[in-house]
């Protein structure tokens, strides 16, 4: 039966002219490396070229806002990428993984961490995709990137609806 959930299937967009930013956490490194490959299968799929995509990590989660907002990423403003230029991102993807503890922590931070990113996106102007996995256990992250658990599953890797997303956004917010 066919899966109700999840984008459909993406509309195809011309991402050539597009120059993409990925920001990714480091903790929980197996299902990130696994969600970062998917989303750039997406994004080369899409035609971005790889010159164009600018990829930079963090400790954790909760430094993902800051780090898309300014460090290490040039900065964004209203205008949008040129050839060749350090001129800012057409869109950023945001990548972390969030599994659920014995404490209040995951949930302090699954909402510092989303509120931040939208806030950067709206101040920006800039598309932040959100790619942020708050997960109650590994497996359901290790299903969430595509990677058989130990139950077997294979899921679905979101990491190329990421992808995908950040084209459409890409290519919309240039207009
Ligand atoms: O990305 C994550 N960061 C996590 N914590 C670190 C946090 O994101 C910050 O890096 C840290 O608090 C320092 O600011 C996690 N847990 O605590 O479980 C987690 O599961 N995932």
């Amino acid at each position: 039966m066919a899966t109700l959930k999840g984008p459909g299937a993406p509309k195809s967009y011309d991402g050539s002219g597009l120059r993409v930013g990925i920001v990714h956490a480091r903790w929980n490194n197996k299902i990130i490396d696994a969600l970062l490959s998917g989303a750039k299968k997406s994004l080369a799929d899409a035609g971005v070229k790889k010159e164009n995509i600018v990829i930079q990590s963090v400790p954790g989660s909760y430094e993902l806002p800051f780090a898309v907002q300014r460090i290490d990423l040039p900065s964004l403003t209203k205008e949008p990428a040129t050839k060749g230029s350090t001129a800012p991102f057409d869109a950023i993807i945001a990548i972390g993984v969030l599994i659920k503890g014995e404490t209040m922590h995951f949930e302090y931070i699954a909402d510092a961490t989303t509120q931040g990113l939208m806030r950067v996106q709206l101040d920006s102007g800039v598309p932040v995709i959100f790619g942020l996995l708050t997960v109650l256990d590994e497996e359901q992250g290790l299903a969430r990137a595509g990677i058989a658990g130990v139950g077997g599953n294979v899921g679905h890797n979101h990491g190329s609806d990421w992808g995908s997303a950040a084209v459409e956004l890409g290519v919309k917010r240039k207009g």
